[in-house]
């Protein structure tokens, strides 16, 4: 791939539902490596980006392009190339994290080995002793330190996450921003839609946000302040902006 085509990006994208227009002329790029955290209130947009993304919407107008191709025109590159986690990762409550893990690599066509199947979770910050347990009994983190591994052995280009810090205690919702912080460290290219400025703040090189579709300011996340970025983020949600 040329190192110049960014792997995520959103080009005059438009998503209506029926006369209503979600996303409204919509640009992005995410390079490899880069966190972009996607801001904005109840409403905004940014599911509707990530769900465009994973073609579960299709664009009315405009476009999005993984590592520069349609997944509009070729469907297996979602498959490929994306990794997503939603606010509540979907795993099968009765297997165990590490069952889970192979059982979705299985689907993608990733043999994993036990012991390369126990180092991916390690590595996600899934403690050694839940491995085998049943998903049943884990909390919301140790859910998406799953979705994490699995993301890590499909070795996604890209990853969506959806409010990923929603409902997370601040302990949690740390450890997981570090976690993404390191994926995008290894190559990965991240968007993630949130509401948490905090989390947004420690992890994201980028950060966009959304109102009524549009993506009305944008900036480096390493040239604001914490309460810069909340004076930001409330002046647009007034309409002082
Ligand atoms: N399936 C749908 N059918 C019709 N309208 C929808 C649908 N999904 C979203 N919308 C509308 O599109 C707009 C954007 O919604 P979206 O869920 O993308 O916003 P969001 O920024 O993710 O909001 P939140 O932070 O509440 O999750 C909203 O006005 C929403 O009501």
């Amino acid at each position: 791939m040329n190192a110049a085509i960014p792997v995520l990006t959103a080009q005059n994208l438009v998503v209506e539902y029926r006369q209503h227009r979600a996303v409204d002329n919509l640009n992005l790029q995410i390079p490899k490596g880069c966190v972009y955290a996607l801001l904005g209130g109840n409403g905004a947009g940014k599911s509707t980006t990530i769900s465009t993304f994973l073609t579960f919407n299709r664009p009315s107008s405009g476009q999005v392009l993984i590592e520069g191709e349609s997944p509009h025109a070729n469907a297996e590159l979602v498959r490929a190339k994306l990794a997503y986690l939603p606010e509540n990762v979907a795993l099968y409550d009765v297997m165990s994290g590490l069952e889970n893990l192979t059982y979705f690599c299985t689907l993608a066509n990733i043999r994993l080995s036990n012991d390369q199947a126990h180092a991916l979770l390690l590595d996600s910050g899934l403690q050694a002793d839940a491995h085998q347990k049943r998903v049943a009994a884990y909390s919301k983190g140790m859910r998406q330190k799953v979705g994490l591994a699995i993301a890590s052995a499909k070795q996604a280009k890209a990853m969506l996450l959806d409010e990923p810090t929603s409902g997370l205690d601040p302990s949690a919702a740390n450890d997981f921003a570090q976690r993404i912080r390191a994926a995008a460290d290894r190559g990965m290219a991240v968007l993630m839609a949130t509401h948490d400025l905090f989390n947004a703040k420690q992890v994201a090189d980028r950060i966009g946000i959304m109102k009524n579709g549009r993506l009305v300011e944008e900036f480096d996340a390493h040239t604001v302040q914490h309460d810069e970025l909340e004076q930001k983020y409330l002046a647009h949600a007034r309409g002082l902006a």
